[in-house]
């Protein structure tokens, strides 16, 4: 239950790009209060591909581009999530998705070494092919619940760098494989959309 008194997440807002987050809370739809409005519920909320949307929204001018891929130690929030030990090696993979050209989504999407050794699931040949393409292609994986927080600016690349943009994850499973899929909503996809999302008490 969210009340008004100053949060944690309200605190990073005051720290210094440099400094590392604090690693971020994630909230279930149950737990926000009040519930953001719309458009921002429904794009937060949403259980179908975001590719097939921003295509859809974009007049088939959609695209995928690959900022950052390789194996990393994943971050606290990840492994937890992913359930892996504190300090996990993981496959990192960060994209802007695009419309129009312009960045309208920052995303990254990690998967545990453990879990993908053996898996024959293998991020790294991706490219700028969606991966949404692969989760909702293959029936064998299912998504979990998604969680929505703002997301720490200094996890952003520095040219879409912005305090608490509105963010959402969830955990595409298959078998022993979690794939945690961030995804980062940045201000031109609101310009697009048509309307800024009302502010929120999160
Ligand atoms: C999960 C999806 O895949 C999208 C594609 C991504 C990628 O190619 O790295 C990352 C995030 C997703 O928004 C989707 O389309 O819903």
């Amino acid at each position: 239950m969210l009340s008004s008194r100053p949060r944690p997440l309200q605190i990073v807002a005051a720290v210094p790009h440099a400094a590392l987050p604090h690693p971020p809370r994630w909230f279930s739809a149950s737990q926000l209060h009040p519930r953001p409005t719309e458009p921002l519920a429904d794009w937060l909320f949403d259980q179908g591909s975001l590719t097939r949307r921003l295509t859809a929204l974009s007049a088939d001018h959609f695209s995928v581009s690959p900022l950052l891929e390789g194996w990393q130690t994943l971050r606290h929030d990840e492994c937890q999530a992913l359930g892996a030990p504190e300090g996990s090696q993981g496959w990192v993979r960060e994209v802007y998705l695009r419309g129009h050209g312009q960045p309208w989504v920052f995303a990254r999407s990690v998967a545990a070494r453990g879990a993908l050794e053996g898996s024959g699931f293998d991020l790294s040949l991706l490219g700028s092919r969606s991966l949404g393409e692969l989760l909702f292609s293959d029936r064998a994986f299912t998504r979990g619940p998604i969680e929505v927080t703002r997301y720490p600016a200094a996890w952003l690349p520095a040219e879409v760098r912005e305090e608490r943009l509105w963010s959402r994850r969830s955990c595409f499973v298959r078998d022993a494989l979690g794939v945690l899929v961030a995804e980062v909503y940045l201000p031109a996809l609101w310009d697009e959309v048509g309307r800024k999302p009302q502010a929120s008490s999160l």
